[in-house]
């Protein structure tokens, strides 16, 4: 597990992180989320140690991280960073040799990698040749090709078509059910929200909100329901001890004083005429990450 406790940090001056505490857990895709500048690729350089902290630490199977570990981590910078002029092949074959494997299984693994990445037959291409979602496959290669025990990839889907962003999907699907640890930053919030195990949320130099995405939405539910009747529902706003926030003909979303009162209102309702639809609103996502980010 990678664990981050009161991480800081400032350039010039200025604080960018204050505190950052979180854990990526062994098998789970952790999505890290936070508005420009919030500070997602600071918090990543600092966990592959390209930044030092101003303070606190960072562990990895609860101990503070050194350069051994760090040999162990895959990343995917923000920048990219590969060899435009070089082709996919011998750019995994030099970063595996770079880890210590021969050169006949650095061949192999490189190859085999691009192959499951379906780019077997863009092997030896220029990268410069490939469109921006083959390249970012190259890139996820890259970090993988050592076969990494913690994987950082900072917006692996930014730029990517609906059918790459699936291919990526699995890629960090797979790298998870090894029991990797994986950390992915992206501001794609209905992504993050699909495909994320754990959540965590930065603003203002803090972490504001982590945990399940489920259970983030779940306890950020409020007493707010949806109704559609068989009729006009503006009768909703003569019952007493509800707040009814917007009307549209049958459908209605009210606000009740507790979550508890939900069958009061709806047995209120049923004597009143049908009820084809009885709903308590769950956020979204964006919705959360709009309430925690103000
Ligand atoms: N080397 C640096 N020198 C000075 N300021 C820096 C440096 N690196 C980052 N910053 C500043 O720190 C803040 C956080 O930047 P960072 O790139 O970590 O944010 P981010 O959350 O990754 O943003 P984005 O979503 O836009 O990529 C920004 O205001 C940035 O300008």
């Amino acid at each position: 597990m990678l664990e981050l406790d009161g991480i800081s940090r400032s350039f010039d001056g200025r604080r960018v992180l204050d505190g950052i505490s979180f854990t990526v857990e062994p098998g789970r895709l952790t999505g890290f989320v936070g508005s420009n500048g919030a500070g997602k690729t600071t918090t990543m350089r600092i966990v592959l140690g390209i930044l030092a902290p101003d303070a606190g630490t960072v562990s990895w199977k609860g101990q503070p991280v050194d350069r051994e570990a760090r040999r162990g981590f895959g990343y995917m910078p923000e920048e990219r960073g590969l060899y435009p002029k070089m082709n996919p092949l011998d750019q995994l074959i030099f970063l595996a040799r770079l880890h210590g494997v021969d050169a006949g299984a650095a061949r192999r693994k490189a190859t085999d990698l691009l192959e499951q990445l379906g780019l077997g037959d863009r092997l030896t291409d220029k990268l410069e040749s490939l469109s921006l979602g083959n390249q970012q496959r190259v890139q996820v290669a890259a970090a993988l090709i050592h076969e990494p025990a913690l994987l950082v990839l900072d917006e692996p889907f930014s730029g990517l078509d609906p059918i790459t962003v699936d291919t990526m999907t699995t890629i960090l699907r797979t790298s998870a059910a090894t029991g990797v640890p994986v950390l992915f930053s992206s501001h794609q919030l209905d992504l993050v929200e699909r495909i994320c195990d754990d959540l965590v949320i930065i603003s203002g130099g803090g972490v504001v909100a982590r945990g399940t995405v489920e259970a983030l939405r779940h306890e950020r539910a409020g007493a707010r329901f949806r109704l559609v009747l068989g009729e006009d529902a503006g009768w909703l706003r003569d019952v007493d001890g509800i707040q009814v926030l917007d009307v549209d003909g049958p459908k209605a979303l009210v606000e009740l004083p507790d979550v508890s009162h939900d069958q009061q209102l709806l047995s209120v309702a049923l004597n009143h005429g049908p009820v084809h639809e009885f709903s308590r609103v769950i956020p979204a996502l964006a919705d959360i990450y709009r309430e925690v980010s103000q």
